[in-house]
């Protein structure tokens, strides 16, 4: 995906609030914006989720796209659940699909004690989970999140980490601006911050260690492929046909267990547990 000298204004003969901007994001990349307040991240993002349109310049290649906003309307006549489950079939998945999809995330994003609470009586925590949840559910290529944590219990940005990376590993790209200079430190791959309404580079965020790291290896029957969107975004590494050995950090362990003995499409049968090696 590509900018081409990109710019915006709200206005005719309004101020350019980003102007010149130039940027390729390419497959597996996870990109950071900054910038000081009211310099145009929000914008920037608007016109690379494709919701608002650019005044000058182009934006080309954009793959499918989900994004959160940094508000998100909750002022829709639907529950949570009734409200993913419609978004899913907006996307074009199938009824059964979709309602993977929805369970999938309203488990994973701690939803699952609001999912037939009207939207409009959610706290703002909640909607944000709700709204990081419907982008979630299109398994974009494109993911644009603007200060999505924001508001989110710790699990939840945990959830919403791993579904970065998860997204990153299968060829996705990630686009982001966050007040925390050390959120997906390690993963950031290009950060960029807005200056005089321009892009320029700037250094990502180090490494945290990781920690100790669990191996769980799953029989699947008749060799069936593991569903996307694990917990803990294990990585999966295939030892003999039907049995797959995932890794994940210890942390996410048990939030990956509990997941995977509750799977039904398709059954998985877990037949070892291998605790506590560091990554090299
Ligand atoms: N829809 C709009 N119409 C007119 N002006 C707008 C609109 N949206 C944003 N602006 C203006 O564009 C400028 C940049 O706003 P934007 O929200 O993109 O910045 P930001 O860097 O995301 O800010 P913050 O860090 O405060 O969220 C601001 O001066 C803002 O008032």
């Amino acid at each position: 995906m590509f900018l081409e000298k990109v710019g915006k204004r709200y206005d005719r003969h309004g101020p350019w609030i980003i102007s010149d901007v130039t940027l390729a994001v390419p497959e597996a990349a996870v990109v950071r914006i900054e910038g000081t307040n009211g310099r145009g991240k929000s914008t920037l993002l608007k016109v690379l989720a494709g919701i608002s349109r650019p005044t000058a310049g182009r934006v080309t290649g954009r793959p499918p796209t989900a994004y959160v906003p940094e508000r998100f309307p909750p002022d829709l006549p639907f529950h949570t659940v009734g409200y993913l489950h419609r978004v899913g079939r907006i996307h074009g998945l199938t009824r059964r699909e979709s309602a993977r999809r929805s369970a999938l995330w309203i488990d994973r994003l701690g939803l699952s004690g609001h999912a037939r609470v009207p939207l409009k009586r959610l706290s703002k925590g909640t909607s944000q989970k709700v709204a990081v949840a419907q982008a979630l559910m299109a398994e974009p290529g494109l993911l644009v999140l603007d200060e999505a944590w924001t508001g989110l219990d710790q699990a939840a940005r945990g959830s919403l980490d791993d579904a970065v990376l998860e997204l990153a590993r299968s060829g996705g790209r990630v686009v982001f601006v966050d007040h925390d200079p050390a959120r997906l430190a390690g993963r950031v791959t290009a950060v960029h911050r807005i200056v005089d309404g321009s892009l320029a580079p700037a250094e990502p965020p180090a490494a945290e260690d990781p920690g100790p790291r669990v191996h769980i290896e799953v029989d699947t029957p008749h060799g069936a492929a593991l569903p996307s969107g694990l917990p803990g975004a294990p990585s999966a590494e295939p030892v003999a046909p039907g049995r797959t050995r995932l890794t994940v950090a210890e942390r996410h362990s048990d939030a990956l267990l509990r997941h995977l003995l509750g799977l039904r499409h398709p059954p998985v049968h877990i037949r070892s547990l291998n605790e506590g090696d560091r990554p090299a």
